[in-house]
């Protein structure tokens, strides 16, 4: 939990009880359906939660943005972010619906009401957002032929409505294909820790329909 408030060190009290209540939920669920590895659930701040927040470092979302988050899982990034932008909406969508669950139990444990989920494939999920955020799910040009229909044309944030995914390693071959505005952005310029070496956050701008 000090990790976040070494990053964020604004945070008022509610964020720091709901992101510190994080642990023994995700513990707790984990052990009954796996929604992280195992083993890392001792890195759920720096793994999973920090970098689900690495989202923040080139976004500050606007009070009333709308996001989706694409194959939350038990809801990384979804879930982080909803708590450090309580104005901004989050519908996490994921086709497993007992990951969904976790995602939703936990959100309503932390008293998020700034979250909705949906058990769906994203390809059937039909209602638009300013920003679609995905961690871990697919290639790029993948899931900007599934989102291009959720992203909407009116502007409400410093940067033009897209996509943000958090994606490690080598990007040069899944980035090259993308005909769109791209930004790609160092995690490791942020935080110093060895696991954000080679993480990434990749913007890609849409324009909505
Ligand atoms: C490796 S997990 C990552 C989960 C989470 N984003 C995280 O970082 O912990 C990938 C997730 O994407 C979901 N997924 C894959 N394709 C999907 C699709 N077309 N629509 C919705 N969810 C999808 C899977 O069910 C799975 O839960």
């Amino acid at each position: 939990m000090d990790i976040i408030l070494k990053y964020f060190p604004n945070l008022t009290d509610t964020q720091k009880a709901q992101f510190a209540a994080l642990y023994d939920l995700y513990t707790d669920w984990n052990s009954k359906i796996n929604v992280i590895s195992r083993k890392d659930i001792t890195n759920l701040y720096e793994h999973h939660v920090l970098h689900s927040l690495g989202i923040a470092k080139v976004i500050n979302f606007k009070p009333g943005t709308e996001v989706m988050d694409l194959g939350t899982g038990g809801g990384f990034p979804g879930i982080p972010l909803a708590i450090l932008f309580p104005d901004t909406h989050f519908h996490l969508v994921d086709s497993i619906g007992k990951k969904v669950r976790v995602a939703t139990e936990i959100a309503a444990a932390v008293g998020l009401k700034n979250v909705t989920t949906r058990h769906c494939r994203a390809e059937e999920e039909k209602q638009r957002f300013d920003f679609v955020v995905s961690r871990a799910v697919m290639p790029l040009t993948d899931l900007l032929k599934i989102i291009r229909k959720n992203i909407s044309k009116e502007q409400r944030n410093a940067l033009p409505n897209g996509l943000i995914c958090l994606k490690g390693g080598e990007l040069e071959k899944e980035v090259f294909p993308v005909k769109h505005q791209t930004l790609i952005h160092d995690l490791k310029e942020d935080f110093t820790e060895e696991f954000f070496e080679t993480k990434k956050v990749v913007y890609v701008t849409i324009n909505g329909q």
